[in-house]
């Protein structure tokens, strides 16, 4: 899912971009970046890791500069390779840099495109870097040293024209300044802000509105789908509609599970629509459960807590927290493998017995995607006595891959895909298992901004926003990026040596 952030400040911006980042780490765990400007230099670190494993003192000191870009990345194309951690450089035109969260669904011919039209070589198997490279060659084509706003609008708005998925991005340009742009719709979240100081006002652009707060920026709106915005150098602000269809669909997925619950997502609080989730879980469970004799709600942590807790209140139980997570591991859903994601969950939680032996156990996630987490719970409840263990999930059934930026590629990895909830029920080991339908869901978020009208829903219901995507597609990037191949490949790339600038003192 990846989180970006760029900031046009005043004075260094490396600390600043580093803390940003730490309060996105939620949205990739695989690598880390930062880059910036330092006059006409730009200063790259990135590799693999967490954000306080990737920058060490020596590497904050040398990341100097008033303006950068950094990335958390969670791969959903080409490989985990370092050199395939963001942000991205091309020296021509002007040198530029790019961070990108999404997806792009044309990235192949673009690639090609590229080669045979622009003589342009992208060397990493990453769609980030197709698009920074098409961005590139639309800025190089006016006849001039000095962009102007308008030259860098005409250039996004051929970017769009061009690229199809999801992408949110923020780049930056020797020379010019920052640039941040949302595909046409909108499907990945993108922020800014202002902050006011001694020197002027600074700038920030963010996946998330927390990191707006944790720098002390004040949120001052969404970049809107296919909207382009352009600080300069000395922190003039331009924007500008870059695409004829722009229109909102932003992606369903990251108020279930993906976002902070407090951030503000196009105008929507994510824990106000996971509350809404709960309350409307809890009237279907109310309505279709009334046989089943609950004594007790308890989440699966972290994300599901909101909902349960709301649950709990619509059904009058008690909400017991039985899961103790331990806060040194990650999120498993995002985690590369599925051998690692399979054993983090037992590293990850544990259960308290007295919560659980002889009770009827209500267990909440915010959604089953392979299974891997609900499965084991089961067991764990079973193990720590539960009498009955009946489970609720506050997304509907996961069935189809996703294309925009969430690493479910693979339909056949999918537990719901072509299975009925009995089957599914059965799969995971419970003793009855309810879904939120998918109007109860779009209900729950759409309360928050009734002006949205649709959302991008596809691993619910099929319904790919950019039309561009057929079987024929999915079943391509599901041999491509299928667990196995996926390792195959990481074991093929292990032995190349890396283009970017590694840190080779460790
Ligand atoms: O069916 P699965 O494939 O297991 O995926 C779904 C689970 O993964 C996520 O949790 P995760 O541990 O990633 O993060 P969290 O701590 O934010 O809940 C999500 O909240 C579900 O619990
Ligand atoms: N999750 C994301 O946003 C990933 C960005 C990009 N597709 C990559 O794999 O690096
Ligand atoms: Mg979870």
């Amino acid at each position: 899912m990846c989180g970006i952030v760029g900031i046009v400040g005043t004075s260094p911006v490396n600390q600043a971009i580093y803390d940003g980042l730490t309060v996105l780490q939620h949205r990739g765990q695989d690598a880390a970046g930062i880059i910036t400007i330092d006059r006409n230099t730009f200063n790259l670190r990135k590799d693999n890791g967490l954000v306080k494993d990737v920058f060490h003192t020596r590497h904050m000191k040398r990341l100097q500069g008033n303006m950068g870009i950094g990335h958390v990345r969670y791969p959903t194309a080409g490989s985990s390779s370092s050199a395939e951690a963001q942000p991205f450089y091309v020296n021509s035109p002007f040198g530029i840099s790019l961070a990108h969260n999404g997806n792009l669904t044309n990235a192949e011919s673009l690639k090609e495109e590229l080669f045979s039209v622009a003589k342009r070589h992208v060397n990493t198997t990453s769609d980030s870097e197709v698009l920074l490279n098409v961005l590139a060659h639309e800025l190089a084509k006016p006849d001039t040293l000095h962009l102007s706003p308008e030259d860098i609008f005409t250039a996004v708005t051929t970017v769009n024209d061009k690229v199809v998925g999801g992408y949110a991005a923020i780049a930056m340009i020797i020379g010019h300044g920052m640039l941040a742009f949302r595909d046409a719709n909108g499907i990945r979240p993108l922020v800014f802000g202002k902050r006011e100081t001694a020197k002027g006002v600074e700038y920030m652009f963010a996946s998330e509105s927390v990191a707006l707060d944790a720098d002390g920026f004040k949120f001052i709106r969404d970049v809107a789908p296919g909207e382009a915005i352009f600080v300069t150098t000395d922190g003039k602000l331009f924007s500008q509609q870059c695409s004829e269809h722009a229109t909102y669909s932003p992606c369903i997925f990251e108020f279930v599970y993906f976002a902070r619950p407090d951030s503000t997502i196009d105008k929507m609080s994510v824990y106000a629509t996971r509350v809404n989730m709960g309350t409307k879980l809890g009237e279907k469970i109310a309505r279709e459960w009334s046989d089943k004799d609950i004594d007790v709600v308890i989440p699966i942590p972290e994300t599901s807590c909101d909902i349960a807790l709301e649950i709990a209140s619509v059904l009058n139980l008690p909400y017991r927290q039985g899961f103790v997570k331990n806060r040194y591991i990650g999120r498993t859903f995002i985690m590369p493998g599925q051998e690692e994601r399979k054993k983090s969950v037992r590293r990850k939680l544990n259960a308290i017995d007295r919560e659980f032996k002889g009770k009827n156990v209500l267990l909440v996630d915010d959604s089953i995607v392979r299974g891997t987490t609900s499965a084991q719970i089961v067991e764990m409840a079973r193990e720590a006595g539960a009498k009955n263990v009946y489970f609720a999930s506050a997304a509907p059934e996961v069935r189809f891959p996703n294309v925009y930026g969430i690493d479910m590629p693979s339909a056949s990895e999918l537990i719901a895909h072509g299975r009925e909830v009995e089957d599914i029920n059965a799969s995971i080991g419970s003793d009855g298992l309810i879904y939120q339908s998918l109007p109860d869901l779009i209900a729950a978020v759409s309360k928050e901004n009734p002006e949205i009208k649709e959302f991008e829903t596809s691993v619910f219901d099929g319904h790919y926003v950019t039309g561009d995507i057929n079987q024929d597609y999915l079943n391509r990037i599901e041999e491509l990026r299928n667990d196995a191949a996926k390792s195959d490949r990481e074991d093929a790339m292990s032995s190349g040596l890396e283009l970017h600038n590694e840190d080779v003192s460790e």
